[in-house]
């Protein structure tokens, strides 16, 4: 029997981002190891026109709660979701709802954040920092609370080499960041922006780390725990390989590659690719909350959820394997043949995102012109280039992450709860993993259907025959307009035709003699 199942059984648990990549995971994997858990509080925004119970009823309809219909089948009585947007005071959470939450909560898994790179710095504040902030308050309010778990990322102190499990300190206290954002009008922040980040990346990578000092600072009281993990990709095992369903990290780069949009990327190749499934990231997760709350350990204990020190694999191991991939399951209606490549020069970059990025967009926009139809491919390929601009910076570096307490906590697990809820990330076989993701990613996130591969495979043919026929077609032009010029280029090309005439000559004349 695992202790970490039965303990999660009878609880009542408060997730936020709990309709995100990670959420809607961690959410699933509840459901169906703990299906007599109480009640699953989900804390909900309404989004593009859909009402709370329509986000509800479209998570359980999906493929990924398939497993849990069957073992849990009355799982929407078991969940509950509360209207909340974490920008608002008091979550604008109702008073009534307010009250069930502070009563009733037991355990608390802090997923909600904004992850994009170029959010303003007053809206990532808001959610990273106030956000936790707020939560940390009501969470002091729960007499029932028996652990809260804050999901921060391996890179919220991406500006160290080496990083603990530890807190870093930021220079400016989280709490005079959030004051002076109220009287800050918006230009001077974005002026501020670059100083107050420092060298960190991005907004969101400052901000985290603000979030995790609020968490230290402002959760004494309680019983806190923090995962850290990095690169959080596809699922590895459960509830089956492959799940993915949003772009971020590289799951939007395998489709740009796989569409031959991608052909050429500023990578370090020997970099570690410190990709973490995201149910390895639910396990430990969910064995973070257990622990917290049964061992009760003095201290905010951090946990590294990171690949790269337990089982490497860097950036050029894992580009071939997507590449190798790509040859047996196509992606549908590509751009061009997929053969991408990584460059360290920022000059040759620069070439090749001429060369091969921008030039056959323009080429390709000329002939939807052309053709009467409106272009749309630069506009494209510079939102690809843009995107591309805001990763470089993880991929172009290696990070060593300490996972003492990580490995620690396995040691604490039984046989069971070991297999139950693996994160031991050295199982993991990455040419494998790969294989899936790729194959997730056209079925979840593209949604083509397997049929329809020999048709994919035949337009990938096509599209090298037209590779050929392009490239030579500018070899004759290039080397006309050279002979018409230069002196040079024209005796060049007399004595290669002398050459051949008198190798054909010859050739010709030693089959006769043969005779
Ligand atoms: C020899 C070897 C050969 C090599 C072969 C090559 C094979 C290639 C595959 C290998 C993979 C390599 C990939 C490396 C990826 C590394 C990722 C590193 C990330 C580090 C993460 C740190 C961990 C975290 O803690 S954070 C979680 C991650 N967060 C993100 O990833 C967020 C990133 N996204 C953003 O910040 C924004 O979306 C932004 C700035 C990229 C774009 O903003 P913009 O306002 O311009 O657009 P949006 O409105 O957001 O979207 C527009 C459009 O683009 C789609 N899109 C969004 N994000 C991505 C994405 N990451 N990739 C691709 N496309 C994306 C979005 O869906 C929209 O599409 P529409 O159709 O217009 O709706
Ligand atoms: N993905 C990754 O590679 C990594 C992620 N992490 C961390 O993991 C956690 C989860 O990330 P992930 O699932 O990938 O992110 P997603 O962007 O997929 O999910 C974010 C979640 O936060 C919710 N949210 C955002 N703004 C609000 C708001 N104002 N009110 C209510 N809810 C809101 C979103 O709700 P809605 O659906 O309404 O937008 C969504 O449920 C984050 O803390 C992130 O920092 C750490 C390392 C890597």
């Amino acid at each position: 029997m695992s202790m970490i199942a039965a303990f999660y059984g009878g609880k009542s648990i408060l997730i936020t981002g709990a309709t995100g990549f990670l959420g809607k995971v961690l959410m699933e994997k509840l459901f169906r190891t703990s299906p007599n858990l109480k009640v699953i509080y989900i804390l909900v925004r309404p989004k593009a026109g859909q009402t709370l119970q329509q986000r509800v009823f479209q998570i359980l309809n999906s493929k990924l709660f398939e497993k849990v219909k069957e073992v849990c089948p009355n799982v929407h009585e078991k969940i509950r979701p509360i209207c909340a947007d974490l920008n608002q005071n008091d979550f604008g959470i109702s008073k009534e709802d307010m009250q069930e939450l502070l009563s009733c909560t037991n355990i608390i898994f802090h997923c909600a954040a904004t992850v994009r790179f170029d959010d303003p710095l007053r809206h990532a504040v808001q959610l990273n920092v106030t956000a936790t902030q707020q939560l940390l308050q009501m969470a002091s309010e729960m007499p029932r609370l028996e652990a809260f778990i804050h999901i921060s990322t391996a890179y919220s102190n991406c500006n160290l080499k080496h990083i603990d499990e530890v807190i870093y300190p930021c220079p400016v206290e989280p709490k005079k960041i959030i004051d002076s954002l109220e009287w800050l009008d918006d230009a001077i922040v974005d002026e501020i922006t670059p100083k107050l980040i420092g060298d960190r990346p991005n907004t969101y990578t400052y901000t985290k780390a603000l979030g995790e000092m609020v968490v230290h600072q402002e959760g004494r009281n309680l019983n806190i725990a923090i995962i850290r993990p990095s690169i959080v990709g596809a699922t590895w095992q459960e509830p089956f390989p492959g799940w993915v369903d949003n772009l971020n990290g590289p799951s939007g780069m395998i489709i740009a590659a796989g569409k031959g949009f991608l052909r050429s990327l500023r990578a370090t190749p020997m970099a570690v690719a410190d990709l973490i499934p995201v149910d390895t990231v639910v396990n430990l997760t969910l064995a973070a909350g257990w622990y917290t709350a049964v061992h009760r350990p003095k201290s905010t204990l951090i946990y590294h959820c990171t690949s790269g020190n337990l089982n490497p694999c860097n950036w050029l191991k894992m580009g071939l394997y997507v590449l190798a991939t790509f040859e047996k399951v196509p992606f549908e209606k590509a751009f061009r043949r997929p053969n991408a490549d990584f460059t360290t020069n920022i000059l040759s970059n620069q070439y090749w995102n001429a060369v091969s990025h921008l030039a056959p967009a323009i080429i390709y926009d000329f002939y939807l012109r052309l053709t009467g139809r409106k272009p749309r491919m630069t506009k494209l390929m510079n939102r690809l280039l843009r995107t591309i601009s805001m990763l470089e910076y993880f991929i172009n570096r290696s990070w060593e992450w300490s996972t003492a307490n990580t490995e620690m906590l396995m040691s604490e697990l039984s046989p069971e709860d070991q297999r139950v809820f693996n994160f031991d990330v050295r199982q993991l076989n990455w040419l494998e993993y790969i294989e899936n993701y790729v194959l997730g990613v056209k079925k979840y996130l593209l949604k083509e259907d397997m049929a329809g591969i020999p048709k994919a495979k035949q337009h990938l043919k096509r599209l090298r025959n037209i590779h050929y026929l392009f490239n030579t077609a500018l070899f004759l032009i290039i080397w006309r307009l050279l002979i018409a010029r230069s002196q040079m280029a024209r005796n060049i090309w007399l004595f290669i035709v002398s050459f051949c005439y008198k190798f054909l000559s010859y050739f010709r004349a030693s089959s006769t003699l043969k005779v």
